[in-house]
């Protein structure tokens, strides 16, 4: 049979068949994965061949996994141990953000972003909590929008309260395997419990398979919208684990630089404050937003990306 990972603790992985049911089920033999140590060999999201037995506690043996078309990981915060993987197989990814209680920062949303852009996964900003806006917060709301829509990242303006956008999200998600992600109190859940019909009835019953089990953290849970859209969400993980990237490759992940930086005067150029930097006279000129980058520039010298 096929089905799809819908929660991976990494001893043990719930399977949803193409019938909509669930099994508990365990890895046969040892997958890897090249030039990676991860924790959990299968994550959310991961497509898989398994066969139905009774063996125990599980009822259902995986023997093959799909190749992915990508992953995003979370790098254990010691340098030595095991990363994991939070879902594979992502078509987007949407971060929710809201300009007032609470205001989610630049850095934040471009931290996002520059993650996104390292995996491939492409990314749409949700403006949430639109009824408590005010005129100016609206049309600050627009202007953010338009400049983010410059360089590539659409977005939505949706209220979880008056539902206002909520069925355009709605059609953002059709036929896609999401990605939904926020920052604490943005309304994250509010939107999920909108978005997936019976989502109580559905966690319920992820969540009987997992009694049967020591407790174990997960990092991700998939939900059903319909047949084939599906919604990923992260309890818990404020930012997506971001991959390591040297100093003098940052600039690649920031669209509207990466398009600019080969008329940098040095093909090395951090756009920092060498002579002849194509991207700081772009700056200049209000061609790249100074949110933008300045949230580079923090990245440059943040050394951890992750904080
Ligand atoms: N006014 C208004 N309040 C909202 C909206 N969406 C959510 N809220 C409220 O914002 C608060 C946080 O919403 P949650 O859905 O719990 O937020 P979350 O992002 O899931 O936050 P965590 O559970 O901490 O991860 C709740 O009090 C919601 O009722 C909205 O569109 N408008
Ligand atoms: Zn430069």
């Amino acid at each position: 049979m096929k089905g799809v990972v819908v929660k991976s603790t990494g001893s043990w992985y719930l399977v949803r068949d193409e019938e909509g049911n669930l099994h508990r089920a365990r890895l046969r033999g040892k997958f890897k994965i090249k030039g990676l140590k991860v924790s959990n060999p299968l994550a959310v999201g991961d497509r898989v061949e398994f066969e139905v037995e009774q063996t125990g506690e599980d009822t259902a043996v995986i023997f093959k996994i799909e190749d992915r078309e990508n992953y995003i990981i979370r790098q254990s915060t010691h340098k030595t141990a095991y990363s994991h993987i939070i879902a594979a197989n992502l078509d987007q990814a949407l971060l929710i953000v809201t300009l007032v209680s609470p205001r989610t920062s630049f850095g934040f949303i471009d931290r996002f972003l520059v993650t996104a852009e390292a995996y491939d996964i492409p990314a749409t900003l949700i403006f949430n909590k639109t009824d408590l806006y005010d005129e100016d917060v609206m049309d600050y709301q627009r202007q953010i929008s338009h400049m983010y829509g410059q360089i590539g990242y659409p977005s939505l303006a949706v209220s979880a309260k008056t539902n206002e956008g909520v069925e355009e999200m709605r059609a953002l998600l059709q036929g896609k395997t999401t990605l939904l992600s926020g920052h604490s109190g943005v309304g994250k859940s509010t939107l999920i419990n909108l978005l997936v019909p019976d989502l109580a009835l559905k966690t319920s019953e992820i969540s009987d398979f997992s009694d049967k089990g020591v407790h174990t953290t997960t990092f991700a849970e998939m939900f059903e919208v319909d047949q084939d859209t599906f919604i990923i969400d992260t309890p818990g993980i404020k930012e997506l684990g971001i991959v390591d990237i040297p100093a003098a490759q940052l600039g690649h992940y920031f669209p509207e630089m990466r398009e600019r930086m080969n008329q940098c005067r040095f093909n090395n150029c951090t756009h920092f404050n060498e002579p002849g930097c194509a991207v700081i006279e772009a700056v200049r000129h209000n061609d790249i937003s100074l949110s933008r980058y300045e949230s580079y520039l923090s990245m440059l010298h943040g050394g951890d990306n992750r904080k």
